[in-house]
């Protein structure tokens, strides 16, 4: 029997998906797996009783990922499984931006009572006027999950793309239109493009990569997409820009003090996932992924552990030891468990930077002594029992 928490609103398809053996609970120490949205998990203290979270997602930035890491708690996303939902967003905020569609509806709105609206509107329609996307160039950074799509649309859309990922996956690059051009240095993006859309993770290295600097490279005029993280932007240097028309819009799906009312910005309130369709891709995705860890020990889509998948767990006994990727650990385990006269059947060690982690089948149950043994092997930071 395994308990989840969840410290969001998690879809009901998605956790339909868990079987009688699982039951919700509110109390963290209770519970073997976290699923988990948006929350900011940073100032939680996690008990050990927790084996694995989810972030029905694709941004970690909220979790503490090296902490969990050290503690021995895999932690998982959901790649693409919103992807769809924000491409559309990013598709909406450019034509949002390019001719005053909010400012015209709600002129429409203030003028409801007037009986002439309809002629009015005609004269008064022109300061809402704009351009349309057709012919003009997109520069997307970061050709990801949703980056990818958003940049095959703007294809389809007539855009000029301009894409800039030096990490792509291969598997990206293959989904990518031949006519996307591929940009090797940033600064092109930020000097040749119209619309500038962003689809990078947060982390210490994009952090405040729109900066002032960058920001003076621009087109005068250009518009700038943001649904990744705010503090991608430096945004002070942004709103300057506004005020000057250097940028002739922010849109963003992160609202914040400095944004909120500002001049030329469209924020909307991080609705970029929040779809059906999304929310249910998530949190399927992310209860998959939990279920096949907890119950065989197998890894999928973790952003702090190695994949592993060694199937469903049909064998005696399993056991799974999350560890640090140091010298001579395999040879221990080896000796704990030939000194118990417990014979391997299987085993996959698989590592990801600093940790590293063992699945291995066992031709015998294995027993809390064992695992006992095993746990006080230096480096090693959680063994589990599978069977
Ligand atoms: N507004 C919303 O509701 C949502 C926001 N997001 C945000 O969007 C981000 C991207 O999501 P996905 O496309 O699903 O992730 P992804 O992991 O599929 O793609 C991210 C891409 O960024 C690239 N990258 C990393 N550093 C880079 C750099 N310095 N320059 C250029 N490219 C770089 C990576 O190589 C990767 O291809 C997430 O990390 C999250 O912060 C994601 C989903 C919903
Ligand atoms: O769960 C949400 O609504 C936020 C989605 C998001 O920002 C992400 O997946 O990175």
């Amino acid at each position: 029997m395994f308990q989840y928490q969840c410290l969001n609103p998690i879809s009901k398809v998605g956790l339909d998906g868990f079987t009688n053996d699982y039951t919700k609970t509110e109390e963290i120490e209770k519970a073997d797996a976290i699923l988990v949205r948006s929350a900011s998990m940073h100032e939680m203290k996690l008990p050990e009783n927790i084996q694995a979270i989810a972030r029905a997602g694709a941004g970690v930035n909220n979790i503490p990922l090296q902490d969990c890491a050290e503690q021995g708690i895999v932690v998982f996303n959901t790649p693409g499984a919103n992807a769809n939902g924000v491409k559309e967003m990013v598709i909406a905020g450019m034509l949002l931006a390019s001719r005053d569609i909010v400012g015209g509806v709600e002129w429409v709105k203030q003028e409801k009572d007037n009986e002439n609206v309809g002629k009015l509107a005609e004269k008064q329609k022109k300061q809402f006027a704009g351009c349309e996307i057709k012919g003009k160039k997109l520069g997307v950074i970061g050709l990801g999950a949703i980056g990818a799509m958003v940049a095959n649309t703007a294809i389809y859309l007539g855009m000029e793309v301009y894409g800039y990922d030096p990490y792509i996956s291969v598997d990206t690059a293959w989904k990518l239109s031949r006519e996307i051009k591929h940009i090797a240095n940033v600064e092109d993006i930020f000097k040749e493009c119209d619309y500038i859309t962003l689809h990078v993770p947060l982390l210490d290295s994009t952090k405040g990569m729109i900066s002032k600097d960058s920001i003076a490279m621009m087109k005068d005029g250009v518009v700038l997409l943001n649904f990744s993280r705010d503090l991608l932007v430096d945004e002070t240097a942004l709103i300057d820009a506004l005020e000057t028309g250097k940028v002739k819009k922010y849109v963003t799906d992160f609202a914040n003090p400095t944004v909120a009312g500002a001049k030329n910005t469209l924020v909307t309130p991080h609705l970029g996932a929040s779809t059906a369709e999304s929310e249910d891709n998530c949190a399927c995705m992310a209860v998959k992924e939990l279920r096949d860890y907890l119950e065989n020990g197998n890894i999928h889509n973790s952003v702090n552990y190695p994949n592993c998948d060694m199937g469903i767990c049909g064998v005696a006994g399993r056991i799974a030891i999350n560890h640090k990727n140091v010298v001579n650990m395999i040879s221990q385990f080896a000796t704990v468990l030939g000194g118990a006269g417990m014979n391997i059947s299987d085993m996959t060690n698989k590592s990801k930077g600093d940790y590293a982690y063992t699945l291995i089948d066992l031709e015998t149950p294995a027993t809390q002594e064992i695992i006992d043994k095993l746990d006080e092997i230096e480096g090693v930071l959680k063994v589990r029992i599978i069977k």
